[in-house]
């Protein structure tokens, strides 16, 4: 198991459940900035450390909008990205107002135009500086046919990203997928091998799969790798094309579901406790007991 993120500290997780989402692009990053300034502020509580959107939060979900609403995001890993000459309105938005708020912020996820010319579903994440760290483009596509239920092809117009996405905050390692991502137990194992104490997906499970899937999935995905697992949807729009299940969900290494909602717009809080995890894994050592001699093909990453 890898033991080099940095030092784990607690912190408040804010899951931003946006409604309102329309055709109009400007209109969509101005509700998404002030519910992020309203995220910072809550009533009661301490200020949350990371805040986390919904995916596709800047433009309808649909394999027909990623190309009117793509944008060039720049980012090249290991390289500083300089924002301010961003050609990207959302990520300009969100560099700002995670500068403004200081939090670490997971701007949901955005149709992003790469610079090989392929459209992907990316997430950007910042820096409570506002810098952009990194980004994670959707691996697994949405390709799903259930008939007389749903059928939703992705791929018509999105290419899949190829790389893992770990991010090391001021809290903790934190591991960052998007939504069908979450289906595929290999990116949550992977990621608390190497040391996250978190798995955060931006998604929008739908009302086929969501009441069956979107908890279990989750619950499964932190009680396997003993990590905080969390899914941040968009609130759900009978008017729109795409109908989100909603339920945005924090759950805690033993599988406990600390913190949902239901289906409008809201802000869900939790509190993130590595000491939870190390509890955890004390009393039930899965993580020590794995016998990686009689399945080795998994542990060859
Ligand atoms: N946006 C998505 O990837 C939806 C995934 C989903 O609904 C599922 O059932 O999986």
């Amino acid at each position: 198991m890898a033991t080099d993120a940095k030092a784990n500290r607690p912190f408040r997780l804010a899951l931003i459940q946006m409604g309102g989402v329309t055709a109009d692009k400007t209109s969509n990053l101005a509700h998404a900035r002030d519910l992020i300034h309203k995220a910072v502020n809550p009533q009661s509580g301490e200020k949350p450390g990371v805040v986390v959107l919904p995916e596709c939060f800047n433009s309808p979900y649909g394999h027909v909008h990623f190309p009117k609403y793509a944008e060039s995001v720049g980012f090249k890993k290991g390289e500083t990205y300089d924002v301010s000459n961003s050609s990207s309105d959302s990520v300009k938005m969100l560099s700002q107002a995670a500068k403004d708020c200081g939090v670490w912020l997971i701007g949901g996820s955005i149709p992003e135009k790469g610079e090989d010319g392929n459209l992907y579903n990316t997430a950007t994440i910042y820096n409570p500086r506002g810098e952009l760290v990194a980004i994670h483009r959707k691996i697994h596509l949405f390709d799903i046919d259930i008939p007389g239920k749903i059928t939703f092809k992705e791929s018509t117009t999105l290419t899949g990203g190829s790389e893992l996405t770990h991010v090391d905050t001021d809290y903790g390692r934190i591991g960052v997928g998007i939504c069908y991502d979450v289906r595929f137990p290999e990116l949550a194992m992977i990621a608390a091998r190497k040391g996250c104490i978190a798995m955060i997906y931006p998604g929008a499970f739908n009302l086929t799969t969501g009441p069956l899937h979107w908890e279990l999935l989750q619950r499964a995905r932190a009680v396997d790798n003993q990590i905080y697992v969390s899914m941040c949807s968009p609130a759900r729009d009978m008017t729109a094309g795409y109908h989100a299940w909603g339920h945005s969900t924090v759950v805690d290494p033993m599988g406990a579901v600390i913190a949902t909602t239901e289906h409008d717009e809201d802000i869900v809080y939790a509190d993130i406790d590595p000491q939870k995890i190390a509890e955890t894994r004390a009393g039930i050592p899965v993580t020590t007991q794995r016998r990686f001699d009689v399945y080795k093909d998994v542990a060859d990453f």
